[in-house]
């Protein structure tokens, strides 16, 4: 499990998602971002295979490799984990208890699980979400809130996160949809601080395409502010 973060102010992880270019993801390990996302759903703009093979992705040696992946098969998962050698699932789309338990069961060990929830504007779908994942506590290292769309994810639109402050979070959790230089200053609305940042959409120049600046003004910002 990524930890929880110690009471005591921290500065928040960093995930920056939609990787597609090599010179840009040797840029963020030099930048030491803690988490490098790829991701493997066909229908992204920001799919990874159109750009890099599995093996070029198995080639970057990083203890933070992310998958993001949209109701796909457990096998398949498998597979691409295996061959990519990433460090972590993420679980975008609608996959169901059954599935996270059989995923746990046929995945390397030392490959954690993230299950993501889309948060749409009602409190108690996410807390009928939470519950469920709440049994699951021990095959997860941790939840990531995303704003809900057709898309699944990579829309740039945020959800209200103060919504999240009168609810309990069994595990560490991800914040992402839209974080932006220009809202990250509304962190400070949140009760229960997120252990990681990710970011995406709001740092690119075009889909895949990182603004290498901005996510240099970005880091500084959560060094400095946060
Ligand atoms: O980025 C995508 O294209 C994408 C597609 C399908 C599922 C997830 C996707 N990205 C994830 O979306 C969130 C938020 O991105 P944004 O900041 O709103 O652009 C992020 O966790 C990505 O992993």
């Amino acid at each position: 499990m990524v930890s929880q973060k110690p009471a005591a102010k921290s500065q928040p992880l960093i995930k920056v998602c939609g990787l597609t270019k090599l010179d840009q993801i040797h840029e963020l390990i030099e930048l030491k971002v803690d988490f490098l996302g790829f991701i493997f759903y066909e229908k992204s703009l920001r799919y990874v295979l159109n750009q890099l093979s599995l093996k070029q992705i198995s080639n970057i040696e990083y203890p933070g490799k992310v998958g993001v992946f949209v109701n796909e098969n457990v096998d398949r998962i498998i597979e691409i984990s295996e061959k990519a050698e990433l460090n972590f699932i993420q679980l975008h789309g609608d996959e169901s208890e059954d599935f996270i338990l059989e995923l746990r069961q046929k995945l390397n060990s030392e490959v954690k699980i993230i299950k993501v929830i889309r948060v749409g504007s009602q409190k108690a779908e996410i807390k009928s979400q939470l519950e469920k994942i709440s049994n699951l506590k021990s095959q997860i290292s941790n939840i990531l809130f995303d704003t809900d769309s057709k898309a699944f994810g990579g829309t740039g639109k945020t959800f209200d996160w103060k919504i999240l402050n009168d609810i309990e979070i069994p595990v560490p959790y991800f914040l992402s949809g839209g974080i932006s230089l220009e809202n990250i200053n509304q962190l400070s609305n949140i009760n229960h601080q997120p252990i990681a940042l990710d970011i995406n959409s709001k740092f690119e120049i075009d889909a895949g395409d990182k603004d290498l600046e901005k996510i240099k003004e970005f880091i500084n910002c959560t060094k400095s502010n946060l």
